[in-house]
């Protein structure tokens, strides 16, 4: 075995899970939601070659039942499917986590109220342990528009600008250069260690700059400060088996560091693509190199933002065959989701949905994997190929995989 390589498209849902009536996500795909809308807003099918022969789109009509307008052929190599989620949340944590291996099958805490979200004991002992008199926000916001309008009011009074949503988080928006980075990161550490036992799954520090509402802009120094996982995951157990984890962008954040042996930070589409290959063409072997690509997530499918993700996607898809190159004839990778954000739907919220499962080796030709359970079948693919013990969840495909020769 050489090496593995995870590649997260986060939020790349592709149609509404049997389970999605319990979050109102009934009708949500955000594969073909945005391609549809992608057609009508230019004329053009969204061009996925690369995707399309990797069995990206059979999955998704697989899982949905549904065309869409698209630019591809046939699944042609690697094997592809579609997986559920068995996690209470459809959140970010919960999705990597099961994935690799460990469902999240309690609740998490969460701050149901749009307004005063946060209970005044916390919120008192948040003020006397920081020393701030107060916060901005204290509400349900969408990130990008609660800078819009309480960005002025935070450089000119100095407190900081906290939010929540439907996931299990409490965000912090501060100025990089006002309130200062350093601050921002303390500010949220000292929160993480407020929550207590509010079950909160993330504190995330949400850096800005810019000078008004109209160019405050958030920056790649996010930090996530999350809970650990429930149990160890395949990462800790290949860790600790002598396999090198690498992982790249957040991935560290979300597992809270366990099991990450190396972390590569990089902002952007194509810089966490470019830290993905830099790790292909050297990492030893026995590594698995690990990505989220949050930008999806981030910068359109919370933003609804459908003709960009579409964009987005046809970019990653001019790129893949570079990874193809980079990889030995050893080398597996695997493509896949941790829940969807269907840029269509409305709200800003994350949708529950289908993720691909896709696993490119140059020895497999196309074979349907079909419908996968949980997204833990492709950390016990990962326990199987690392040669540990079973995870206690999940199926591994691997011997479904058609290798050749
Ligand atoms: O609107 P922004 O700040 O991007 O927040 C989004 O990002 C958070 C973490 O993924 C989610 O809880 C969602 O609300
Ligand atoms: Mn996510
Ligand atoms: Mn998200």
């Amino acid at each position: 075995m050489a090496r593995a390589i995870i590649l997260v498209i986060d939020s790349f849902g592709i149609g509404y899970s049997p389970d999605a009536v319990d979050f109102g996500d009934v009708g949500a795909n955000t594969l073909a939601n945005l391609a549809r809308a992608y057609f009508d807003a230019t004329g053009k099918k969204i061009a996925l070659p690369n995707l399309s022969a990797l069995g990206l789109i059979k999955a998704c009509q697989q899982a949905s039942n549904q065309d869409f307008p698209y630019e591809g052929g046939a699944p042609s190599k690697g094997a592809y499917g579609f997986a559920e989620e068995i996690s209470t949340g459809k959140d970010t944590p919960s999705g990597h986590w099961e994935m690799a291996g460990v469902p999240v099958l309690f609740d998490w805490g969460y701050f149901t109220d749009k307004e005063n979200s946060f209970p005044k004991s916390l919120t008192d002992s948040i003020h006397q342990a920081t020393g701030f008199t107060g916060m901005l926000g204290n509400c349900h916001a969408s990130g990008t528009e609660i800078l819009k309008r309480l960005g002025d009011e935070h450089i000119k009074t100095g407190l900081p600008i906290c939010y929540t949503s439907a996931d299990s988080v409490f965000q912090v928006a501060a100025h990089e250069e006002h309130f200062g980075l350093d601050n921002l990161y303390k500010y949220c550490e000292t929160v993480r260690e407020l929550l207590g036992d509010l079950n909160i799954g993330r504190v995330i520090a949400r850096p800005f700059i810019g000078d008004n509402a109209d160019n405050f802009a958030r920056t790649g120094n996010r930090r996530d400060y999350s809970v650990l996982p429930p149990a160890p995951t395949v990462l800790d157990k290949i860790s600790q088996a002598g396999t090198h984890v690498i992982g790249v962008g957040k991935i560290a954040d979300i597992f809270a560091h366990q099991g990450i042996d190396e972390k590569t930070k990089a902002t952007g589409l194509h810089a966490l693509f470019d830290a993905t290959l830099a790790h292909i063409n050297t990492a030893q072997d026995n590594s698995l190199i690990f990505t989220n690509l949050v930008n999806f997530d981030q910068d359109f499918g919370h933003r609804r933002d459908a003709i960009g993700y579409a964009r987005e996607l046809e970019a990653l898809d001019v790129r893949l065959p570079e990874m193809f190159q980079a990889m030995s004839a050893d080398d597996i990778l695997f493509l896949t989701a941790d829940h969807g954000c269907d840029p269509t739907w409305p709200g800003t919220e994350h949708t529950r949905e289908y993720v691909p499962i896709i696993a490119y080796h140059q020895q497999v030709g196309s074979v349907n994997i079909g419908n996968r359970k949980t997204f833990a079948d492709l950390g016990q693919t990962i326990a199987e190929l690392f040669k540990v013990e079973p995870m206690d969840y999940g199926t591994s495909f691997l011997s479904k995989l058609n290798f050749k020769g």
